[in-house]
C-alpha cells in the first residue's frame, strides 16, 4: 500500500503559492511506510535505461551497453550529447518507465494510487485544474555526468498539465548540481527546487526549467518518481 499524508490543513497555503507561482515544493508527503518502501525500491528493485538522443534519434542503453563501449565510442557518444547540450537541447539520465501494464507490485500500487480520485483531486484542488483526469509516471535517476537542459513540458498529445516530482534523495549538498532550475519568459533563473527525501514538486508544464548537470564528485544518484498529471 502507497499513499501520501492527509496535508488538509496545509491545503490553503499550498493552493495560494501553487496560484502565485504555478509552482510549490510539499515536504514529508508520503507516509513513513511509503516513504521508505519507495525508497528501498527505487535503491534495489529497479533497473534503469540511460535516455539520450543521438542526431534527434531517442535512444535508451542499459548500464551493461554503456559499460561494454570502448573508451573510444564513450568519448564519442559523450562529444555527441555535449554538442546539442551546447545548443540548448540535451539529456542524459537514467529512466524506468511505470504504466498500466507494469507487474512490480509495489509499483502497479502506485500506478493506480496515483490514478485514484484520491490523489487526482488533490492536485486539482491544489491547482484548480478540474480536468485533470491521468498521471503517467517513471523513475529516474541521475548520476555524475547526466543533466536535463532547459526544456517546458508541453505535449499536447498526452495532455500533459502538471508535470510533478517526487524527491527520493537524501542528504543531497548543492555543490553535486542535479537542481531543479525555473526560468521566466527572457531565459533568467527565478527559482530552484533542491533534491531531497520526501518531497513533491508540482509546475505547471508551460514554465521553462532544467535539472543541472550532476558533478563527478556526487556521492549519490539523485533519484525521482516523475511525470505528469494529464487532462486526458
Ligand atoms: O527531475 C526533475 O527535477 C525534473 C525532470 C524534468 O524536467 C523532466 O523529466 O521533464
Ligand atoms: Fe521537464
Amino acid at each position: 500500500m502507497v499513499e501520501l499524508k492527509n496535508i488538509s490543513e496545509k491545503l490553503e497555503s499550498i493552493q495560494e503559492e501553487y496560484m502565485k507561482n504555478k509552482r510549490v515544493m510539499l515536504s514529508d508527503v508520503w507516509t513513513d511506510e511509503s516513504a521508505s518502501l519507495l525508497h528501498e525500491a527505487i535503491e534495489n528493485k529497479t533497473s534503469f535505461l540511460n535516455a539520450f538522443a543521438i542526431d534527434g534519434k531517442y535512444i535508451q542503453s542499459s548500464d551493461r551497453e554503456l559499460g561494454n563501449m570502448t573508451t573510444e565510442e564513450k568519448r564519442e557518444l559523450q562529444r555527441t550529447i555535449y554538442k546539442d547540450a551546447s545548443n540548448g537541447i540535451g539529456f542524459f539520465y537514467g529512466r524506468h518507465n511505470i504504466n498500466k501494464n507494469t507487474e512490480f507490485s509495489l509499483y502497479k500500487a502506485l500506478f493506480n494510487y496515483l490514478n485514484s480520485d484520491v490523489c487526482l483531486n488533490f492536485i486539482r484542488q491544489i491547482t484548480g485544474n478540474e480536468n485533470v483526469i491521468s498521471a503517467s509516471l517513471q523513475v529516474t535517476r541521475y548520476i555524475s555526468g547526466n543533466f536535463l537542459t532547459r526544456h517546458n513540458d508541453v505535449l499536447p498529445s498526452e495532455g500533459r498539465a502538471i508535470a510533478y516530482v517526487f524527491g527520493f534523495t537524501p542528504n543531497w549538498h548543492p555543490d553535486w548540481g542535479g537542481l531543479l532550475h525555473f526560468f521566466n519568459a527572457e531565459g533568467g533563473m527565478v527559482d530552484t527546487f533542491f533534491p531531497k527525501n520526501n518531497t513533491l514538486s508540482l509546475f505547471d508544464v508551460n514554465l521553462p526549467h532544467s535539472v543541472s548537470y550532476v558533478t563527478p564528485f556526487a556521492k549519490y544518484p539523485r533519484y525521482s518518481i516523475t511525470g505528469w498529471f494529464n487532462v486526458i
